[in-house]
């Protein structure tokens, strides 16, 4: 990946099924919980690096004890300096009363972190700054538990302002304007009202003590879920713990976000990518499954999972980026999906190279693309084949032809080296295009200069600006004739508004692009016409019905926007001609049928919110306001 794109979150949820006694006789530590989040937490740190969060509930803890306990984390290393502290605390414990280091259930009882739930998160935020308040798990707490609640989100809402106002509308008054304190809040207002109905019921015939465990063994998360998510627009995959034990995971209707979930005798698990469970618990790729769209696992407070519908599905659109380049590619399905989006590639590279493979080098840009770039090179060899069985079976050859055709292979190399240690290092100085030139570093004397072909396959170009400024600079100075760059995704011509942070567009190359041919054929006329459009219905309906950026993407074909595209990422003074090959949309969605979630590619947003944050952010763009459009 060349352009940085960040804006994702993850979550962990476990719930212990057995008594503490238990973990400790099988796996020989009451850590047994903590050890397993630590390790769901550090496999997704590919999910969030602004901060991180733990929170665990220890069922029916005594009176006057804690129930709910939290680490928040906004450090480097945020998950090691969480898990670090509890660590230590559990070190000290045992340290400081040597003589019942041994009794479980002192340690239990003293050890506040140690709980039957455990929810981790690790943030990337889109809303709000980076701060340790912004960190999820946030808690709503009571001295009632079970209207206690913390909650931790991989999720963006589209509509946050109104789901403000009809908290305020509630009554409420909520202490932040964050996405994650309103949904708390809402989904806490909900979890108030079924306390409040269920305590209604009793409170003719039983006593309060006696009604705390009657609305416990009661309460109808299915219910509170179903009341409090049904104005959400957004992509969410909502995981929370209710202070009694009872935890949920929620995912949205199109099921935009990812989550997966795995159970046993011994434990019920989620997390936002199925390698994370694999190996966290050792278990098989079969066993784990999808949260079904619009429905939620909720583990009640005795351990029993279902997975209930909380709004209706709707056609399942989950983000394609999870498959191209966010989640691990080492989910035996995404190395396939990612496989598949190389190989279908092929066509057009060859075609780009003019099948001339004699004087083509294949590169990728380290690392997301080393998959596909497997793909692509496995669809070359495909090729080969084909074409090799032709000359033989079609020519009198002779024998050495026969044997430079048998013995020729397509020529793979590693031409991109990424210095990591560099980007850290840049600053905004005036030095910085050179310095950023140099992020990225070639392998030297590979390249027959003046004849050779570069293709570069990349999982997908966002900005541009690392290919013009550094990647294809770089390449040039090894005086091909022809760099190619090949994406895996198909052009991002529009914002998300579902979690990853896409949302002004003028940073799109193919939104410059498009502006450059409007340029370019006198259209550019064609913006105004469009603002006004936007204008006269902003706050209506329509504003959520028709995404009237697409007008202006219309006007041009994907080639046009590619040939584009392909002159602004060519610095001035290369040398060798420069083309870009992006995926169709359609090939993208035969490499990855079940995860077809495109509207950064083609506009069609699952959700009225999406469609008016494209238009918002189009107007942004011409009021020159740069700032997210949701
Ligand atoms: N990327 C995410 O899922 C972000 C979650 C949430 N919107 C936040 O900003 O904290």
């Amino acid at each position: 990946m060349s352009d940085s794109i960040k804006h994702e979150c993850g979550i962990a949820l476990i719930r212990l099924r057995k008594p503490i006694e238990y973990y400790v006789e099988k796996y020989g530590t009451p850590m047994y919980g903590v050890n397993k989040l630590f390790l769901l937490m550090q496999k997704q740190h590919n999910r969030g690096q602004d901060g991180a969060g733990v929170a665990s509930i220890k069922i029916d803890a005594g009176p006057g004890m804690e129930y709910i306990s939290r680490f928040r984390s906004v450090k480097t290393r945020a998950i090691d300096s969480i898990f670090g502290k509890i660590g230590k605390e559990y070190k000290e414990l045992k340290e400081s009363n040597p003589e019942k280091a041994e009794d479980i259930s002192w340690v239990w009882n003293n050890m506040p972190f140690l709980g039957d739930v455990y929810l981790g998160h690790l943030r990337y935020g889109t809303h709000g700054v980076n701060s340790v308040d912004n960190c999820h798990p946030m808690v709503r707490e009571n001295n009632w538990r079970s209207r206690s609640l913390a909650v931790a989100g991989n999720f963006n809402m589209t509509n946050v302002e109104e789901q403000f106002q009809k908290l305020i509308e509630l009554g409420q008054h909520p202490k932040q304007k964050s996405d994650t304190i309103t949904v708390l809040e809402k989904i806490g207002h909900f979890l108030d009202e079924e306390n409040q109905e269920l305590f209604e019921s009793y409170k003719h015939e039983f006593t309060n003590k006696e009604i705390t465990s009657l609305i416990e063994e009661n309460l109808d998360l299915e219910h509170v879920l179903k009341r409090a998510g049904k104005d959400f627009d957004g992509g969410y995959a909502m995981a929370g713990l209710t202070g009694y034990g009872a935890s949920f995971v929620v995912r949205d209707p199109n099921g935009i976000r990812p989550a997966y979930y795995y159970i046993d005798d011994e434990v019920v698990v989620v997390a936002s990518e199925k390698p994370a469970i694999k190996t966290a618990f050792d278990v098989d790729y079969s066993a784990i499954k999808e949260i079904t769209p619009g429905h939620a696992l909720i583990v009640d407070k005795e351990g029993n999972p279902s997975l209930r519908e909380i709004i209706e599905p709707r056609e399942k659109l989950s983000c394609s980026f999870e498959r191209i380049y966010f989640s691990r590619g080492n989910d035996p399905e995404i190395y396939e999906e990612r496989k598949n989006m190389g190989k279908r590639l092929c066509g057009q590279i060859l075609e780009a190279v003019n099948y001339d493979l004699k004087n083509t080098v294949f590169s990728y840009i380290p690392n997301t693309a080393e998959t596909s770039w497997l793909g692509m090179m496995k669809g070359i060899e495909d090729y080969l084949r084909t074409y090799r069985k032709q000359a033989i079976l079609n020519q009198q050859l002779t024998e050495e032809e026969l044997d430079d055709i048998l013995q020729f292979k397509p020529r793979a190399e590693k031409l991109v080296i990424k210095d990591v240690k560099l980007r850290t290092f840049i600053t905004d100085d005036n030095n910085r295009d050179d310095l950023v030139t140099h992020v990225y570093d070639t392998t030297y004397e590979v390249v027959k200069k003046g004849i050779d072909t570069l293709v570069v396959l990349d999982d997908s170009i966002v900005r541009g600006t690392t290919l013009e400024k550094s990647i294809i600079k770089m390449l040039d100075k090894l005086d091909p004739k022809k760099i190619i760059i090949v994406s895996c995704a198909p052009q991002i011509r529009y914002p998300d508004c579902y979690g990853i942070d896409m949302s002004r567009l003028k940073e799109f190359v193919a939104f410059r692009a498009m502006l450059a041919l409007l340029e370019d054929r006198g259209l550019y006329y064609k913006i105004d016409e469009v603002y006004d459009k936007c204008q006269a219905v902003e706050g209506t309906e329509a504003f959520k019905e028709t995404n009237f950026v697409k007008e202006l993407f219309d006007l041009f074909t994907h080639d046009e926007i590619s040939a584009k595209v392909s002159e602004i990422v060519k610095a001035p003074g290369v040398k060798a001609e420069v083309q870009v090959i992006y995926q169709t949309i359609e090939d993208l969605h035969l490499a990855c049928p079940n995860h077809r979630g495109d509207w950064y590619f083609t506009g069609n947003y699952p959700t009225p919110g999406g469609t008016r944050v494209v238009n918002r952010a189009f107007m942004n763009f011409v009021e020159k306001k740069a700032v997210r459009a949701y």
